[in-house]
């Protein structure tokens, strides 16, 4: 095959999926990686890729139909290609078979080019119809993801099919952006592919982007008008930006350098001025300890699948031990910080409990600190997300007839006042 028919688009999201499935790297690593390709190009490969990931069960459920015998990987992945782009992505059967063909000699398996031609055929016909007989929610889920969600399994990877949209916070008083929905609780929702900087209000430093559910975690709070607020793993700043726009004075602390520069120009375009510190909070310490501290805890993400479809392809089963690990020392570090009296707010975008629930338990027995229950007083739009024992807990299949939100768990922690 000629060099000059290579398609960029398909060549990119072979190494999208194949930089997933066998090097185990996140989407935007390879994609940041990918040069010589233009913009367009890598927003086609990265909608490709991402309807593999998101589908992957139910694509190679309908494949196995029509394989006498397990094919190469690369094979396997170049199927999955053409799989996804005739039964989710909407393209005409010829192009999603040509474009495979092409792109098996592109990848240099060419002598499996009449499979791939024989099998795409195959599943253009047939495959919608197979399709509609799979449970796809459950084939798409690792069994032991769907185990850890419990009751909301279902709707959780129903919701995780589609593309989150583009949620966005807004200064007090500011107009959301023209054609957006308002949501209850103040975020205003674009569709799935917006491009936050074309909003008139990027500009205008009117809004920033935020899930919905990103941002309630800060309200637990209440009113942070000039109190100061250490924000421990702050960077890329979505809650920093919350609590300054809120009239908090934020000290904004993260290790990681890069993430904190992505912090400074957010902080920056809104016109806000935040203290910023480059620290490892396990061993940072301040002057004077805090009276409000969020914690926003690194963690396995589980609950931003719908933008990170890679996520259930790469976490295995113990990257939520060694989760759950660094969050007890972060607890630690946070109550080591907090003043006698104060309020911590241990926040992740993780749906499982152990993250969640399982490291908030612990942390009360291990520091003595308190629950201090959210009522529906705090997330008056939302109680169905306030758990028995006060904790907030959102997921993917709330709010399914508005778009749904990202999974987070976040409780209210109190510091006992030592008695006199
Ligand atoms: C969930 S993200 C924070 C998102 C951020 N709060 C926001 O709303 O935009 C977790 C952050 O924790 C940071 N982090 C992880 N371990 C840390 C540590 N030991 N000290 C400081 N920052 C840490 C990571 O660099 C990452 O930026």
């Amino acid at each position: 095959m000629n060099s000059m028919d290579r398609d960029p688009t398909r060549d990119a999201a072979f190494a999208l999926v194949s930089g997933v499935l066998d090097r185990r790297r996140p989407l935007d690593q390879t994609l940041d990686q990918l040069s010589g390709i233009e913009a367009r190009d890598k927003a086609a490969a990265h909608r490709i890729a991402a309807s593999v990931l998101r589908h992957l069960g139910s694509i190679d459920a309908v494949l196995e139909a029509h394989l006498t015998k397990a094919p190469p990987a690369k094979v396997r992945h170049i199927l999955r290609i053409g799989s996804a782009q005739a039964l989710f992505l909407g393209a005409p059967a010829h192009a999603a078979v040509s474009t495979s063909v092409a792109l098996a000699h592109g990848q240099g398996v060419g002598k499996f080019a009449g499979l791939v031609n024989a099998v795409l055929r195959r599943v253009t016909e047939a495959g919608m119809a197979a399709l509609a007989e799979l449970d796809q929610p459950r084939l798409d889920t690792p069994s032991w993801l769907w185990a850890s969600w419990g009751k909301a399994a279902r709707a959780i990877a129903v919701a995780q099919h589609f593309e989150a949209p583009l949620d966005v916070s807004m200064m007090p008083g500011a107009m959301p952006p023209e054609g957006a929905m308002l949501l209850p609780g103040g975020s205003a929702r674009l569709p799935a592919g917006s491009d936050v900087t074309a909003l008139p209000g990027f500009a205008d430093a009117a809004l920033w982007v935020q899930d919905a559910a990103a941002a309630l975690p800060v309200r637990l709070f209440g009113d942070v008008r000039g109190r100061p607020v250490l924000d421990l793993c702050a960077a890329p700043g979505g809650k920093t930006m919350q609590l300054a726009a809120a009239g908090a004075m934020v000290t904004a602390l993260d290790r990681d350098g890069k993430r904190l520069d992505r912090l400074r120009q957010n902080c920056a375009r809104m016109g806000m001025a935040v203290e910023v510190v480059t620290a490892d909070a396990l061993s940072w310490r301040p002057d004077q300890t805090f009276e409000a501290i969020l914690l926003d805890a690194p963690c396995s993400a589980t609950g931003t699948i719908r933008r990170h479809p890679e996520i259930p392809h790469l976490r295995r089963p113990g990257d939520i031990a060694d989760c759950a690990a660094m969050q007890d020392r972060l607890l630690d570090a946070a109550d080591a910080m907090l003043a006698p009296g104060g309020t911590l707010i241990y926040a992740v975008c993780s749906l499982q409990d152990e993250e969640g629930f399982g490291r908030v338990a612990a942390a009360c027995a291990r520091l003595g600190l308190q629950r201090l229950p959210l009522t529906a007083e705090d997330v008056p739009w939302l109680p169905e997300a306030i758990t028995p024992l006060g904790d907030l807990r959102t997921h993917p299949g709330m709010w399914a007839d508005r778009g749904g939100m990202d999974g987070f768990f976040a409780a209210r922690l109190v510091k006992a006042v030592a008695a006199a």
